[in-house]
């Protein structure tokens, strides 16, 4: 496949902008890359490990020349950085950002940039709890998806073109817009990571309690709430600030949904609970049967096809 863009500019060397350029280095869709870090050490582990080709100690530098630039920091530091940028980006480039919130970062972005810059706003939906220019790796977007949300007035071009270099990456990509995209994803991420975060510290409170036997017994489900509580504190912060009514929203349900729980355990309504299960299990069972955790071992769908002698 010829070369999407030209050159690519980082913003953010961490998790995602340097899984991103091992992934578009596999398939070749790019063909030079730089980029900008706050830290001299972040800016020169990027070189060392290849991810980029030259670094700049400012964004603006960054930018210039690139058709294609990647805001990849915590959402609350786009404004700034849209800011420093916007009059060095060139003449029809495309902006995009991967931050877990949309809404929140074209509010922030929109404002500086200059009427021939096509922003598309963007959010790979993948990610581990590693951060940094190290944790990267080419294979993070395979089969995952990659939801963009562009304004009606931006090209149809520079959409299929960045829409191209998403599917170059691994990615499924679908669009929809920003509110939408954000109450979806504070239903599937970011409730879910307040619970882990919330689960973890209450673990943590009874410590003394416990010793340390919960990590000594820690069961697969905790675990994997240890896991998520470990993501990066300022990435988190940043989202729940930026995603605050439909974060509330869903959490109010959600302590709705806790309480009743916490009243059939009282009462020792079995039917409740087990028609509540087998609810959330019939969940479960689409999306595995439906192909879409890939996390998934296999023994998982043929036991669900063969059934569990619990049914
Ligand atoms: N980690 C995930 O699971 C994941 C998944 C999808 C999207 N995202 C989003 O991607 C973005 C980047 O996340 P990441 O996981 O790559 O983070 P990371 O911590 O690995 O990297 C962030 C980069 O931004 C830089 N940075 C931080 N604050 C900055 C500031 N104020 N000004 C300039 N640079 C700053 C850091 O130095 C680092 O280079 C975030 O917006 C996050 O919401 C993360
Ligand atoms: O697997 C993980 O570590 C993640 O939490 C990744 C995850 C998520 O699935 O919620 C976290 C935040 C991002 O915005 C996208 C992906």
């Amino acid at each position: 496949m010829p070369a999407l863009y030209s050159r690519v500019a980082f913003i953010g060397l961490g998790l995602i902008a340097s899984s991103m350029a091992l992934a578009m280095r596999r398939a070749g869709l790019v063909e030079s890359y730089t980029g900008h870090a706050r830290s001299a050490e972040t800016r020169a582990t990027a070189l060392d490990l290849g991810l980029i080709d030259t670094v700049h100690d400012s964004a603006a530098a960054a930018v210039q020349g690139a058709d294609l630039v990647v805001l990849a920091v915590p959402v609350g530091a786009m404004a700034a950085i849209a800011q420093e940028i916007a009059p060095h980006l060139a003449h029809g480039a495309t902006l995009t950002d991967v931050g877990s919130v949309k809404g929140a970062v074209i509010d922030a972005v929109s404002p500086h940039l200059p009427g021939s810059v096509q922003f598309i706003p963007g959010h790979p939906l993948a990610g581990t709890e590693h951060s940094g220019p190290a944790a990267g790796f080419a294979e993070l977007f395979d089969n995952r998806w990659c939801i963009l949300t562009p304004f009606e007035d931006v090209s149809a071009d520079a959409v299929a073109r960045l829409r191209a270099l998403w599917e170059g990456m691994g990615a499924n990509v679908d669009l929809m817009d920003a509110p939408h995209h954000d109450l979806v994803l504070a239903v599937t991420s970011h409730a879910p990571h307040l619970i882990a975060y919330t689960m973890v510290g209450v673990a943590d409170d009874l410590r003394r309690v416990t010793d340390s036997e919960v990590i000594k017994y820690s069961a697969a489900g905790f675990r994997d709430f240890t896991r998520i509580a470990a993501s990066d504190p300022t990435m988190w912060r940043d989202v729940f600030l930026n995603n605050k009514a439909a974060t509330l929203e869903i959490l109010g349900r959600f302590t709705e949904e806790l309480f009743a729980l916490q009243r059939a355990i009282r009462r020792e309504d079995g039917d409740h609970l087990h028609a509540y299960f087998t609810r959330t299990r019939a969940i479960r069972r689409g999306i595995v049967e439906a192909g879409q955790d890939t996390d998934a071992p296999d023994f998982g769908r043929a036991a669900l096809r063969k059934g569990t002698p619990r049914d």
